[in-house]
């Protein structure tokens, strides 16, 4: 029997284990769902060949030619353009693919009306946010994308932004279109000499940085999550998020839309910037708060902004922002080239045949089905691994860059009987859907890993006793990076974290050297201090005045009156005001709060 796998999006559907008992030694997708029924003995194999039905591909948006051609050499395929909802719905009915790009809703009802029979959604593009994902994998359904290839092609439309936003191209073309002449009043501002804040820089990111020094651009970026080396060779400076909206006269925006980047360009942050400054938005338009956008481009806070997407599109006939006479607006065309929709188109519709093949897809976005038994035995360990991620990772001080992450299973297995792809997965997936918008499963999670530049080694220690339980211990270094945290830095200079499984609750059991007994849910805060009586309540009140609900608390010293590091879990997170007053005890050396 198989059971969706309870963690949000973990890797693909009908992805079977062919030993049941064990994670297994090869992965497969269900034959049953995903290749050719099996043949029936009276015929011969050839002319059941023959007979087979090809599979039947709806492609609901325009696609490149070249990936059309893919499809149609295998496929029947459907080009269906603009269809409404029910007609989308009523067509599913009949498809084993579909294939869309941003302006396509492919919600549950698309899921439920195909009853089944809709094996795989191909998104021509990055940004699934049209695609329903707990739906599809509810319903067995593969989702793929197309992750890199219009990359160059959104960098080039933020640059194309930039410049036709600082000379007024767009005004001054419309102007000149309604018969007038008005050199003087479409005065542009030059851009060599100027600093270009670029915030997320990422694939998008330092590629618009590339090109921006290119025109003699003084260029900073802010990411919490970049390697500040990888960006001084590309003599970009890395800097705090005020630090850069505050020194820029343009700012480009390319980091993912997530719960922290949701709204972070505010009123808040307009109040930090330089009057005049100009934006730039390829990314999400939901990272713009678009009220306050509209509040600072009329008290002239901001000069210009240039845009490419917004919160709701299409946006309404009468949103302020399009309407605005100091807005350049774009219809979500930064992917919109021939060479990038060609690229998009051919990597889509071999990620779609792929699947349908039953091949494991290298860009898969969500869930699989995995046998009950094995998920049963290792669900709390796969819990612990990717808590385990969550944790490195933020305790890793911005700019570091993480590269190299060492993890280390003890169990009395032998090697043979546990298999720890499942395990490495939900570790990578710790470590990056913190700081990013991909989306890692089993499938994706070591081509992620490696795209990212993060490169996982895995160490068994081999245990005496009994093999009952899978794993004793987990262990996660991130080696060459500054923490936050230094504590959680160990005798090897590996920010370290470890934990186990104790009554199918996963524990973290060292930070750093120090040993501590905490359970992994809801956060954390961590604190180093001197060991000596009266910590606990003083933390506790403190947390208790701000209505602060603490889960737990631990304690774990090398040496009674020495140092020693204490673990409170509490189920809300605690106002600023609150974890200064823990940092200015004075017995606390340092602290940290960490999200689980
Ligand atoms: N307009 C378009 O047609 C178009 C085309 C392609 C991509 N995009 C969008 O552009 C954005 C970037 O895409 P990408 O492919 O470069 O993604 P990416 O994952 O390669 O890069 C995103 C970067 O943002 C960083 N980041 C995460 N949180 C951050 C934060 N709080 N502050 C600053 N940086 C943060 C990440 O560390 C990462 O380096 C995405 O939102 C994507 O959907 C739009
Ligand atoms: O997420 C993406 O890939 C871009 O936003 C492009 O979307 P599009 O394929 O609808 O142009």
């Amino acid at each position: 029997m198989a059971a969706t796998f309870p963690v949000d999006r973990l890797a693909a559907p009908s992805l079977r284990l062919s030993h049941p008992s064990s994670l297994s030694r090869r992965l497969l997708l269900s034959p049953s769902r995903l290749s050719a029924a099996p043949l029936p003995r009276r015929f011969p194999s050839r002319i059941v060949a023959m007979a087979e039905p090809k599979p039947r591909v709806l492609v609901a948006e325009k696609l490149g030619a070249a990936g059309l051609a893919l499809l149609k050499g295998v496929a029947d395929v459907d080009c269906s353009y603009n269809l409404s909802p029910e007609e989308l719905r009523a067509k599913i009915l009949l498809c084993d693919a579909l294939i869309v790009r941003s302006g396509t809703k492919v919600g549950r009802d698309v899921f439920e009306s195909s009853g089944g029979k809709l094996r795989v959604v191909g998104r021509a593009g990055v940004g699934i946010d049209n695609v329903d994902l707990a739906a599809a994998t509810e319903h067995g359904c593969l989702v793929v994308n197309a992750p890199t290839a219009n990359t160059v092609a959104a960098a080039e439309h933020g640059i194309a932004l930039l410049t036709a936003m600082a000379r007024n191209i767009a005004r001054s073309d419309a102007s000149m279109k309604s018969g007038k002449w008005e050199r003087n009043k479409y005065v542009g501002v030059s851009l060599v000499g100027k600093t270009l804040a670029i915030l997320g820089f990422g694939k998008v990111g330092s590629e618009v940085a590339r090109r921006a020094k290119g025109l003699g651009m003084h260029v900073t970026a802010h990411d919490p999550y970049a390697a500040a080396d990888r960006a001084r060779a590309m003599g970009v400076d890395l800097v705090t998020f005020d630090e850069a909206i505050a020194s820029a006269d343009f700012i480009s925006l390319h980091m993912p839309l997530t719960p922290a980047t949701s709204k972070i360009i505010n009123d808040k942050a307009f109040a930090k910037m330089k009057k005049g400054v100009r934006i730039i938005n390829v990314a999400r338009g939901g990272v713009i708060d678009e009220e306050a956008l509209v509040r600072a481009l009329d008290s002239g806070v901001v000069a210009q902004a240039a845009l490419d997407v917004f919160t709701k599109e299409p946006p309404s006939a009468e949103n302020k922002l399009v309407m605005h006479e100091n807005v350049t607006a774009t219809p979500h065309l930064g992917a919109s080239t021939v060479e990038a929709q060609e690229e998009v188109a051919i990597e889509i519709a071999e990620a779609v045949l792929g699947a349908l093949k039953g091949e494991l897809a290298a860009t898969a976005v969500n869930a699989p089905m995995v046998p009950a038994e094995v998920l049963s035995e290792l669900a709390p360990y796969v819990v612990l691994a990717e808590k385990l991620g969550r944790l490195a990772v933020q305790l890793v001080a911005g700019g570091s860059g993480v590269k190299s992450v060492k993890v280390t299973y003890s169990s009395a297995r032998a090697p043979g009987d546990l298999d720890t792809r499942l395990l490495r997965a939900m570790i990578i997936k710790g470590l990056i859907e913190p700081i990013s918008n991909a989306h890692v499963n089993l499938v994706n999670a070591d081509f992620t890993a490696k795209q990212r530049g993060i490169r996982i080694t895995e160490e068994r220690v081999l245990l005496a006793g009994s093999p009952e339980d899978p794993i004793d211990s987990i262990q996660v270094r991130i080696a060459n990076v500054e923490s936050k945290f230094p504590t959680a830095v160990s005798g090897t200079g590996e920010v370290t974290v470890e934990g186990r499984v104790k009554d199918s609750i996963p524990l973290l059991t060292k930070v750093g050297s120090f040993q501590v007994d905490a359970s992994m849910e809801g956060s954390l805060i961590l604190c180093r201090q001197v060991d000596q009586p009266g910590m606990i309540g003083t933390v506790g009140s403190i947390l208790g005045e701000q209505n602060v609900n603490v889960s737990y608390m631990s304690v774990g010293r090398i040496a009674p009156r020495k140092h020693a590091v204490m673990a409170i879990g509490v189920d809300e997170e605690p106002t600023k005001e609150a974890l200064k007053n823990i940092g200015d005890i004075p017995a606390i050396e340092e602290f940290v709060f960490l999200k689980l």
